[in-house]
């Protein structure tokens, strides 16, 4: 019979501490947030027990400058020998979870994990703690080394409920107890905490928190203090804030202020903001707390509902968040919906600096499209300019899709008193197209490059006649680059010509372009792709016989003449309309100059000599 044998596994503390230290903290000084989160965890503890307990941390530095040790004191509900056994002295066993479902399951204690003390070994050689529990027992004192050995002893004195840790800092890690840092690190992960925190040192006992404004408990009162709701924003986040909105949810359990950027920001910034859990900070990175379109904003948010991960810098993406995040974007939204009837002045303060922010929520939600869209910028042939005002015209709004196609045909739709938008900026075709469906007078049409020539007019019988011939040679010069040339009026008369292509016509042109930079492979497949081209793929280029030039051009009566500049024309349309130009036609380019100039030249030394 084959027999079993069974062994446990060991666990390497000093190893593990390594992989914390390394990957779960961004930084040594979170070992100050696991301490003081613990404390936080001790206090709530106790206060269950006697709802009018007064918490309080203390944090004090001692010793000299080989010996600097650091205490952290509380005066929470303190631990039993058998709790000490359990709970600190057993990796990954917490004593504010339990069950199955104890990373997301919702407690009172930021703590679940079992793992945060360990975070200390990365600035001390040993932790010490002095403990009393606050249900009776002896006071004892635990030490706990990284490489897993610890010891317990009760003490002879009793001491009162509460927690005592004390580190000493090992060498090298002098910056996590310098007075200045701990002065800076408590007030920033617990600046939001309802009780007080004291620093003590040799030679000053501060007051770390100030008393917790009314409106963190409720956010809609920060509408009436202004100027402390301004001056915390400054002092937690590092910015001169001028406006904000107060974010509340419906159950109350999370809240907060969203400051408004005093700056424009790009749409792919990092849109980062600081989250304190029950009081306490555990994020300022968390990015999933709001609606992506909520960039034109940093907030401050507290909360007492979601999950921290293990690392304590993110939040578990489960139902609870997204319904916050929610109810964070619907409090920003009614915010501006509320401002857009009462305070416009102030909402189009803040468009004018965040209108992409603004387009973004706009385009997500018709509504507050209804509500905001006169104020929206958009680049029109009547210059930048307010939709409001664009409405106020009383005309179609025709708009582009792409910053090209608005490019090429701005300057004849201005001339023909069309109002065309430029619907290449990220949001603003996608606004535009949405728009009658809010505004019940407004009147969008997506427009084509080709549809300009709609309103461009036909040349009378007796000219078609006159102009047949030369028609006909203009064309026949431009049928290598599948371009067909018609004679038209049209405004502006300084425009000689216009280049316009179909969808089908600038598909093949962009094929062409690449088969120019493909490899031969590539190629010939692009090849035989563009043969399917062939006989739709026109682009036209309008020639305006109202134009001096091109009247002269085209009674010239001068063949050769007429078919390098109709070319000439051509390549110049193409740079009017921005489109990149194939070698072929920047051969053509070079070729007309140099002929031009050439010309230019013989007729210049022909009249010379006539005058002599
Ligand atoms: N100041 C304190 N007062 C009372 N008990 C404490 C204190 N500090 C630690 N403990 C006990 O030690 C246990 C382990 O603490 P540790 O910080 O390692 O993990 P945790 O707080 O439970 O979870 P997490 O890893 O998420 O922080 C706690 O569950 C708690 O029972």
């Amino acid at each position: 019979m084959n027999t079993q044998d069974n062994y446990r596994f060991q666990v390497n503390l000093s190893g593990m501490i390594n992989i914390l230290s390394n990957h779960l903290y961004s930084n040594p000084k979170v070992y100050l947030r696991e301490l003081m989160q613990n404390a936080v965890d001790a206090i709530t503890a106790r206060k269950a027990l006697d709802s009018q307990f007064e918490g309080r941390i203390t944090a004090e530095l001692t010793g000299s400058e080989d010996h600097i040790t650091l205490i952290i004191e509380d005066n929470g509900v303190g631990l039993q020998e058998e709790e000490v056994h359990q709970f600190l002295a057993m990796i990954g066993q917490s004593s504010k979870g339990g069950g199955q479902d104890f990373l997301t399951r919702e407690t009172s204690f930021i703590g679940r994990f079992g793992i945060g003390l360990l975070s200390c070994f990365m600035v001390s050689d040993e932790i010490v703690m002095l403990t009393q529990s606050a249900s009776g027992g002896p006071s004892l004192e635990w030490r706990g080394k990284p490489d897993g050995t610890y010891s317990i002893r009760k003490l002879d004195i009793s001491l009162s409920p509460g927690t005592k840790v004390f580190l000493r800092c090992k060498p090298g890690s002098e910056p996590y107890f310098e007075a200045e840092n701990l002065k800076k690190w408590l007030y920033y992960y617990g600046a939001l905490l309802p009780y007080p925190i004291r620093l003590q040192t040799e030679l000053a006992d501060t007051l770390i928190n100030p008393a917790q404004p009314i409106w963190i408990a409720h956010p809609e009162l920060a509408r009436g203090e202004r100027a402390e709701v301004l001056q915390w924003g400054e002092q937690l986040l590092g910015e001169k804030f001028r406006d904000y909105i107060p974010l509340t949810t419906a159950s109350g359990r999370t809240g907060g202020i969203a400051y408004i950027l005093p700056q424009a920001v790009n749409l792919n910034a990092k849109k980062t903001h600081r989250v304190y859990l029950k009081h306490m900070l555990v994020s300022e990175k968390a990015e999933n707390i709001l609606p992506d379109w909520a960039f034109f904003v940093k907030c401050l948010v507290w909360t007492d509902e979601l999950q921290p991960t293990a690392s304590r810098e993110h939040f578990y993406e489960n139902e609870r968040l997204e319904e916050v995040r929610t109810e964070l974007g619907d409090a920003i939204r009614s915010e501006l919906m509320r401002m857009a009837e009462y305070d416009p002045d102030r909402l189009k303060l803040i468009i004018g600096q965040h209108a992409l922010s603004m387009k973004a929520l706009a385009a997500e939600d018709t509504h507050f499209l209804g509500i905001i869209h006169r104020w929206l910028p958009f680049e029109s042939t009547y210059g930048q300019k307010e939709l409001g005002e664009l409405l106020r015209e009383g005309q179609k709004i025709y708009y582009t899709l792409t910053l090209d196609e608005y490019r090429q045909i701005t300057h004849v739709a201005a001339a023909q008193s069309l109002l065309v938008v430029n619907g290449g900026y990220i949001y603003d075709a996608e606004l535009l197209a949405l728009l009658p469906q809010v505004v019940t007078d407004a009147d969008t049409e997506r427009l084509l490059p080709e549809d300009v020539s709609l309103s461009f007019t036909d040349l009378s019988p007796e000219e078609r006649r006159q102009y047949y011939e030369a028609t006909a040679i203009a064309d026949a010069a431009l049928q290598r680059f599948r371009c067909q040339v018609q004679l038209k009026h049209f405004r502006p008369e300084e425009l000689p010509a216009l280049y316009t292509l179909s969808k089908e016509s600038a598909d093949f042109r962009s094929l062409e372009a690449a088969k120019e930079v493909s490899t031969d492979v590539l190629g010939s497949v692009l090849g035989s792709l563009g043969t399917t081209y062939r006989n739709a793929a026109y682009s036209t280029l309008y020639f305006n016989l109202d134009n001096p030039l091109v009247s002269r051009v085209f009674n010239a009566g001068n063949q050769a003449m007429l078919q390098q500049a109709v070319e000439m024309l051509y390549v110049n349309a193409l740079m009017m309309g921005h489109y990149p130009m194939s070698r072929q036609e920047l051969g053509l380019m070079n070729q007309s100059i140099v002929r031009f100039i050439d010309w230019g030249l013989s007729n210049n030394n022909q009249s010379g000599g006539s005058e002599q």
